[in-house]
């Protein structure tokens, strides 16, 4: 999917949303387990729910690969579910890979060729020769972390480091730099929603790369603040959501209950694209 067609898709839906898929079967409504493949079938339920509300789906591969060979083949049903009745919808395989090139490269296939996902996750930590393998694919986006929700973020993320520029935040030498890199147009950095009072300066480095926004719900970040300092003319946010929409039952209602926070996020996002676009 090119990057135009997920801003139609965003003002087509009113929404920024992304439905993070993050199966635990230990959370999901026991009477699927029953079922041959309940990981696929409670994805399947809230997909079809949510589909008109949502501009993207997150699966975190963590929570198939977790499940050996049978999560992994859930996670591929997934996909071709989304991309068979909803190619519409901009997929993300939240792996969080990246390694020397020759194996970034395997990386990038195994999502982009293999499961055919719109974008992948991808950790900084190895380089310029790391990233760009996955760069390198037409149409396909490559997610960097930049600057994450959790708390380990302040670790290494905010702390100066010195280049001929002068002393910087870590997580700002890594857009700056990545900005270098060729086919950087396909990137697109994680930014946590715990961290909107950074968002400010971020869009002084990217003002105009998508932003991928987990952090809302479960972890406590704020939409409207997010929206607030991140918003760019294209609204450039992809705000994630996973255990705040796809828990919200664990009863024979899951789908029906997901749909309604889904529903509530879209309406926020709906208002604040009102607000800020006079549409
Ligand atoms: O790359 C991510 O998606 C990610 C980056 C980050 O900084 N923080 C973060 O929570 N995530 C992921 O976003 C999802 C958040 O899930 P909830 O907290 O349940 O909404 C999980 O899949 C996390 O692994």
């Amino acid at each position: 999917m090119t990057t135009q067609q997920l801003i139609e898709q965003i003002k087509i839906k009113k929404s920024f949303l992304c439905v993070g898929l993050d199966v635990d079967l230990n959370k999901i409504p026991q009477h699927l387990l029953e079922l041959e493949d309940p990981i696929f079938e409670f994805n399947k339920a809230i997909i079809d729910a949510t589909h008109d509300l949502t501009v993207s789906y997150k699966p975190n591969t963590a929570f198939y690969e977790a499940y050996g060979i049978k999560g992994w083949i859930s996670l591929q049903k997934t996909i071709n579910y989304i991309n068979e009745n909803y190619p519409e919808v901009f997929t993300i395989a939240d792996a969080k890979r990246g390694d020397i090139g020759n194996t970034s490269s395997m990386y990038a296939k195994a999502f982009f060729e293999d499961l055919n996902f719109d974008s992948v996750t991808v950790a900084p930590y190895m380089g310029k020769d790391s990233v760009e393998p996955f760069l390198a694919f037409e149409n396909k986006h490559t997610i960097m972390l930049a600057l994450t929700s959790n708390e380990g973020a302040f670790d290494f993320q905010t702390l100066n480091v010195s280049d001929s520029l002068g002393g910087k935040e870590l997580y700002k030498q890594v857009l700056e730099t990545s900005k270098s890199w060729k086919n950087s147009e396909n990137l697109m950095y994680v930014v946590g929603a715990t961290k909107a009072e950074y968002f400010t300066e971020i869009r002084k480095i990217v003002p105009d790369s998508f932003l991928l926004v987990p952090g809302v719900g479960a972890q406590g970040g704020s939409l409207s603040e997010v929206c607030k300092y991140g918003m760019n003319a294209n609204v450039g946010l992809l705000i994630n959501s996973s255990r705040g929409i796809i828990y919200a039952s664990n009863g024979t209602d899951f789908a029906e209950k997901a749909r309604e926070e889904a529903l509530k996020m879209q309406q926020q996002m709906e208002e604040i694209i009102s607000l800020k676009f006079k549409v």
